[in-house]
Order: structure tokens, then sequence, then C-alpha cells
């Protein structure tokens, strides 16, 4: 474990009552201790520090330029911190490339979709599971004797069941690039899934939607923190979905942390109000109409 920071959060009392509580005694998923990040004179990120539990739906807000998306590169290895440390299930991983993080367990969706145009909607899901098979070429060529048709029909079953749960099963064999915007981001949130990861970064999953289609792709997130169990890490400018959905929130601004918290402490922050949302101290209206959906859900 290299002497790794695997403490385990204070839980019990931190929710809401009613709210689901995976961070209720939750071990530590991921890290980041101190990191900074440095473009030339640019100070992308300053001194940052928290940590995510496992289960949990994290998210990361702030203004543009405030350091979101570089955080998030720090998480998955496209950035390496110019100084700090990230730990990933207890494991120093600063040093390590994006492929490496991703074979232990993180996985992403990107800003700006990332799709093979091209290609189907279920290749487009197929791509990048190469890694999740144990067969490969060697054994490729004695298919039927060394369970390797076994393993790919689980394969494909695996995937079509990801197809099912975001009901993108009347698309499948369309070409990507042919689909509504709203659809592309559900594919590429499939791919993700199908990489079975652990941890899923999402960079602005709802960005450039319409209202019914970020209610789905809400509905989705939520699910998939829930039912598959998996940790979420979102970047997300829609402030209603953010607090509706996240179980806790951070706030950048200008590269530094200036909260953490469940979004109720957050939206109450003076910090947040006055530097995030640009609202004065005097101020007695509330942030946002938060509905209580997420609690509704649990
Ligand atoms: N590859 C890079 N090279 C140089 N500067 C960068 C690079 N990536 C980010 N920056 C700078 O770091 C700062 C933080 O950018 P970042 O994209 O992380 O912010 P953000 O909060 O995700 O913004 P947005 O909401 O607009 O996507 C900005 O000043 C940005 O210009």
């Amino acid at each position: 474990m290299s002497g790794a920071p695997v403490a385990p959060h204070p839980g019990p009392g931190q929710n809401s009552p009613g709210q689901k509580s995976p961070t209720t005694q939750a071990e530590t998923i991921f890290e980041a201790r101190g990191v900074n990040l440095r473009f030339g004179g640019v100070h992308a990120l300053t001194d940052v520090s928290f940590g995510i539990r496992k289960g949990e739906l994290f998210s990361i807000i702030g203004p543009n330029g405030a350091g979101k998306t570089s955080m998030v590169n720090c998480i998955s290895g496209r950035y390496r911190p110019t100084d700090g440390k990230v730990y990933f299930k207890g494991r120093d991983v600063t040093g390590m490339t994006p492929n490496h993080r991703a074979s232990l367990g993180i996985g992403r969706t990107f800003q700006n979709l990332a799709l093979f145009g091209h290609m189907t909607v279920l290749d487009n899901i197929m791509v990048g599971r190469h890694h999740l098979l144990k067969n490969n070429f060697l054994t490729g060529p004695l298919y039927w004797l060394t369970g390797a048709r076994k393993e790919e029909l689980a394969h494909r079953r695996e995937v079509e069941e990801i197809i099912d749960f975001l009901e993108i099963q009347h698309v499948r064999k369309a070409t990507a690039g042919t689909l509504s915007y709203g659809l592309r981001k559900r594919v590429e949130l499939a791919r993700a899934i199908a990489l079975k990861p652990d941890l899923i970064l999402l960079d602005e999953p709802m960005a450039g939607m319409n209202l019914e289609e970020k209610e789905d792709m809400a509905r989705y997130i939520v699910d998939l923190n829930e039912e598959f169990g998996m940790t979420v890490v979102m970047i997300e400018h829609d402030m209603g979905v953010v607090m509706d959905i996240s179980h806790r929130v951070m706030v950048l601004e200008f590269g530094k942390k200036i909260a953490e918290g469940r979004p109720e402490e957050v939206l109450a922050d003076p910090r947040v109000r006055r530097a995030y949302l640009g609202e004065d101290d005097e101020e007695e209206e509330p942030v946002a109409a938060v509905p209580p959906a997420r609690k509704e859900v649990a």
C-alpha cells in the first residue's frame, strides 16, 4: 500500500435524514494532496486537497477557467501535477499514465464528444473493452477450444445490458455520427461504463442538452451511482442538477478550493455566494431552488 492515505472519512451524521449515505464509514477511493498545476505562468491549480469516498457522487464546480477540467485531468492522468500527489485506492498514481490508471479502474467521458462518428453505436461501445478480454491474438485461432467464444458472448451480453440501461437499443446499429447530440452523449457514457470503471469522471455530461435530455441524463447518472455502485465525479455547469443529485460538491475559484461539502452547505457558504455566484453578503435570496429529488431517489 506504500504508506498511502486510506483513512476513513467521518461518516455517520454527515447526510440529511433520509438521504442515501454512501459516505457512511466509506473508504476514500481517491485523494488529492496539495495538488499544484502550472502552465508557464498560469496557475491552473494551487494547493488543492480533497478526498472522494467510495460510492459517492461528487461534483466539482466553479466559474470558467477555475481549474475544474485541470483537476479532472489530474485524476485521469492526462495532466501530471507540478507538485502534490494523487492516490487511487490507496496507491500513489501521480506518475502513472492515463492507460495505467484506466486499467486500475478510472474511466472518463470528455467535455467534447470523443466518439468514432463513422462507427456504429455498438462498435463504439465495444472499443476499449479489449483490455478486459483474457483471450488475445495468440489464443484467437483456438477460438472454440480456449473459451474465447464463451468470453466473447459474455462480453457482448454485458454490452447489451449497458445498451438496455441507457435505453439506446433503437440506435445500436446506427452510425454514431448520425445521432442527435443528446444520444451521442449517452453513447459516450455507455462506452465509458463498458470499461467497468470503479470511478467514472464525467466532464459536463449535460452540456448542450435540452431540459428533457438533461433530466434523462441526471437519472442515468444517479442510477449508475446507485445501481452499478460506481463512484461518480462530475463537472457540470447546471447548478440545479449538481445540487440536486450530488452527495458532495467541491468549489474551485482561480485554481483554489474555496468550499467543499454537502450541496446545502456549499450553497450557504458566503465565499461561494460571493465568489462563484457573484452575490453580495447582504443578499437574502436563496442561491437556487433545489428540489430534493436526490433524497427521494434514496
Ligand atoms: N493545456 C493548457 N495549457 C495552458 N493553459 C491551460 C491548459 N489547460 C488549462 N489551462 C489554463 O488553466 C486554467 C484552468 O483551466 P480549466 O480548463 O481547468 O478550467 P475550467 O474550470 O475547466 O474552465 P471551463 O469551465 O471554462 O471549462 C485556465 O486559465 C486555462 O487557460
